[in-house]
């Protein structure tokens, strides 16, 4: 063997090592998932990740190819985290409720902690249409508007381990709900008029609610919606004076219960 070949036989053995390596790690991180559930352990624990970056940051100071190393990492992180979620979820989770309720907020939670890739209705359907939903209604009306609510949800049915941040008035349609279920489950978050307030008073992006900023307004608007956000839910959570990870944990504790049935 001449130099060259020597050195791509080392390379090889350098891949097996990292492959079988790469396979040890996947089939640990299901184990510890099992491990967790079959023990009442949360699922999510934000803290071990913060560890293992502090571990990496400590073996690689002063190291030469840090950033490259890094992230191979950083892949290897989001792929496990992939994993968690296609064990845990073979669907789409579909997240409803009131303005301002959380739906956005628990989404990104649920991408940060298992890569989901993440919908956000509203924002996709103004992307493609290039206007602000406020000009879709003015310009093609609402039924245009929930038509093309309704074809991105049958578009989702053909993805799994995305998380579905609807708009506020999507559930009103009933084939939406029909749609949504199909590939999906339903997590109505909900949350007291009280608290809604709070968390909007400040914003400007809410044009149903813009210029009735009030317990009384925003309770009656709830009210009127209830009965099809819950009637459309397959699990309903309770955020008032709850944190993210709570809800989270809440989440996917009582999503699992439901495939356990
Ligand atoms: N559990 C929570 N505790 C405290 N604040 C929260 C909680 N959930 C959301 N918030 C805050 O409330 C505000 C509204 O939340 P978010 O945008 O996630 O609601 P939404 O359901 O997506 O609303 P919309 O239907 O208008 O899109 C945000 O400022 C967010 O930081
Ligand atoms: O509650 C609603 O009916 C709506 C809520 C927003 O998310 C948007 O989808 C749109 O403004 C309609
Ligand atoms: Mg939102």
């Amino acid at each position: 063997m001449n130099q060259l070949e020597i050195l791509r036989e080392s390379l090889g053995q350098c891949d097996e090592i990292i492959l079988d390596a790469l396979l040890m790690r996947n089939r640990i991180v299901e184990d510890i998932m099992a491990y967790k559930e079959a023990n009442g352990i949360p699922i999510l624990q934000p803290e071990q990740e913060a560890k293992q970056k502090e571990w990496l940051e400590r073996r690689m100071a002063d190291r030469r190819h840090k950033a490259e190393v890094e992230d191979v990492f950083g892949s290897i992180t989001q792929n496990s985290k992939r994993i968690q979620a296609r064990k845990l979820f073979n669907y789409n989770i579909v997240l409803i409720g009131f303005m301002g309720a959380g739906k956005s907020t628990i989404s990104e939670f649920l991408k940060t902690a298992f890569a989901m890739d993440v919908i956000e209705m509203d924002q996709i359907i103004a992307e493609r249409e290039g206007m602000s939903i406020s000009d879709i209604f003015e310009v093609y009306g609402e039924q245009y508007f929930r038509d093309l609510e309704t074809n991105l949800l049958i578009e989702m049915q053909s993805r799994t381990n995305v998380v579905i941040s609807c708009g506020g008035g999507t559930p009103m349609r009933e084939c939406n709900v029909v749609e949504m279920k199909k590939n999906g489950r339903v997590v109505l978050l909900t949350a007291k008029p009280e608290t809604i307030l709070d968390r909007v008073k400040d914003s400007h992006d809410r044009p149903l609610i813009e210029n009735n900023k009030t317990v009384s307004f925003i309770a009656e608007l709830m009210e009127k919606r209830r009965e099809k956000y819950e009637a459309a839910a397959d699990i309903v959570i309770e955020t008032d004076e709850k944190d993210e990870l709570q809800i989270c944990e809440e989440l996917i504790h009582r999503l699992r219960q439901m495939d356990n049935k």
